[in-house]
């Protein structure tokens, strides 16, 4: 029998607002445990929480950026249980009224559109860190992260294979990073997934029963476990079992999931209205600044980018991945008439370099100016395609003028046919036997010797003239 299999992710991320959801504390990663919290995010009794503009904005934000409504009238509720991370005992959460509902995103999947419905995207608080490798005996608890602002984005069970989810959550990080609401570094835990599974026969329309796991933190991750849980559940139906509602553990090393707890054992939340919180009012006025706010969209902008400078669609997707790497291509282009060349510079060599170093694409050195610059040294033959990629290395190092490493390393172009000719005399004295091959036919060998002179000249001699004099001294 074949199988479908049903996904539904929660999606929660960190807010990169400069302070907490409910108090004035610094959201920064990285700082020293404990040293970012008062009284309010770590949970003293008697405090009250103040909630905080910027992230009830952004939340609004994604939802836009999301398609969904923004509720007019919202409040946050109190979802109560207990974990060591948690010392207050409860999440500042919403339940029954979320800031958005009813959204969708448009992934491109193999070619294909497909639309995947947003549930609803609601704001809370994270919980602070437990640290369990200090010491073999006990167990230490961070609470920077307490109380820093999240979004759980809830999608409908609309996607329907791991790669689907893969795309879906890259498509959605890269609108986040867009809108400027959250770094979602999945490194630094400010974008964590939850993944919701079920299968059932081709053809069914019921769901089958699912099984969650919490917590994955990297697209890897929610690749495989959904790869691996689908399988597991399509091997106990084809048994003849029944897949049992329960929350799994992922173990990615392992490989494997675990069962963690029976939904039967689940808790029950309790959630009520935050009593030190006042109901929120959301006017139009401010969802309209808001969704002004929003800038051009990655897949807008890649079919902006498809239509007006004629590049692939699949330049055009890589280009907008990333707005820094969009805005860099556009500022190229202003100076630059080849829009296809610079799409080739910045999809081979600048990505290269910028992942090879693990840089982010603000803090390249390179200018647009000068990557221009080194376009026109190669228009304008001062320089070889092969030295350009040289001095494009020594450009993402220092952030040089090209113009001036040229100089610098003496790495112009030789044009000048009389010294190319006596350049290859020497090649050819030095190499008999390729030059007999040749005559005797072996055209190979021509690619050898060209190969030489490029080598005697470092790289310098004009390839095409090379090829010319080589050919011209052969036949004599
Ligand atoms: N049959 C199913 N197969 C796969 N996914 C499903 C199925 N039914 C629902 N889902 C997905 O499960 C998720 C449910 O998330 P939701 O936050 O509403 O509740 P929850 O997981 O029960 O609670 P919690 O927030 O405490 O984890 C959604 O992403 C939804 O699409
Ligand atoms: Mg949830
Ligand atoms: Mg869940």
């Amino acid at each position: 029998m074949k199988y479908e299999v049903v996904i539904g992710l929660e999606v929660h991320a960190e807010l990169s607002t400069q302070s907490k959801a409910f108090c004035g504390c610094s959201t920064k990663f990285g700082a020293a445990p404990n040293t970012q919290c008062c009284p309010v995010c770590i949970g003293m009794p008697g405090v009250l929480p103040v909630i905080n503009k910027k992230a009830l904005e952004y939340t609004i934000k994604a939802g836009l950026a999301l398609n969904c409504r923004i509720a007019r009238y919202t409040k946050m509720d109190r979802k109560n249980y207990f974990y060591p991370d948690l010392p207050r005992a409860c999440q500042i959460s919403q339940y029954d009224v979320p800031v958005c509902q009813n959204g969708y995103l448009d992934i491109v999947v193999n070619g294909q559109t497909r639309r995947i419905g947003i549930n609803r995207i609601h704001l809370e608080e994270d919980a602070g860190k437990l640290l369990h490798d200090q010491y073999a005996d006990s167990t230490l608890v961070d609470l920077n992260r307490s109380g820093v602002p999240l979004i759980e984005i809830v999608t409908e069970p609309d996607l329907r294979s791991a790669e689907e989810a893969k795309v879906f959550l890259e498509t959605l990080r890269s609108i986040l990073r867009y809108i400027d609401v959250s770094d979602c570094k999945m490194e630094e835990g400010s974008l964590r997934c939850d993944v919701n599974i079920s299968v059932r026969p081709e053809g069914q329309k019921e769901f089958g029963v699912r099984t969650e796991m919490k917590n994955l933190n990297s697209f890897r991750a929610v690749y495989r476990a959904i790869e691996y849980e689908a399988n597991r559940q399509i091997s106990i139906l084809e048994e003849g079992g029944t897949v049992l509602r329960e929350t799994r553990r992922w173990d990615d090393s392992a490989g494997k999931s675990f069962s963690m707890r029976a939904k039967e054992h689940a808790q029950d939340y309790r959630y009520f209205p935050e009593p030190d919180l006042p109901p929120i009012e959301i006017d139009d006025e401010w969802v309209e600044e808001i969704r002004k706010q929003i800038p051009e969209l990655p897949a807008q902008k890649q079919r902006r980018y498809v239509e007006e400078f004629g590049l692939p669609e699949y330049d055009a997707g890589i280009l907008t991945s990333s707005r820094d790497l969009a805005d860099y291509f556009e500022r190229c282009v202003k100076l630059y008439e080849n829009p296809k060349t610079i799409s080739n510079w910045l999809m081979g060599d600048f990505l290269r370099l910028v992942n090879e170093k693990n840089i982010e694409i603000s803090d390249v050195p390179v200018t647009p100016e000068n990557l221009v610059k080194l376009f026109k040294l190669i228009d304008s033959k001062v320089i070889s395609g092969p030295i350009a990629k040289t001095v494009f290395e020594e450009m993402f190092d220092t952030g040089k003028d090209p113009e001036a490493i040229v100089e610098e390393k003496g790495l112009k172009q030789i044009t000048d046919r009389d010294e190319l000719v006596k350049v290859i005399k020497k090649v050819l004295a030095e190499n008999p036997k390729s030059v007999e091959d040749y005559k005797n036919g072996k055209k190979k060998a021509l690619g050898f010797l060209v190969g030489q002179t490029m080598k005697a000249t470092k790289g310098k001699a004009n390839p095409q003239l090379v090829n010319e004099i080589l050919l011209e001294e052969l036949e004599k």
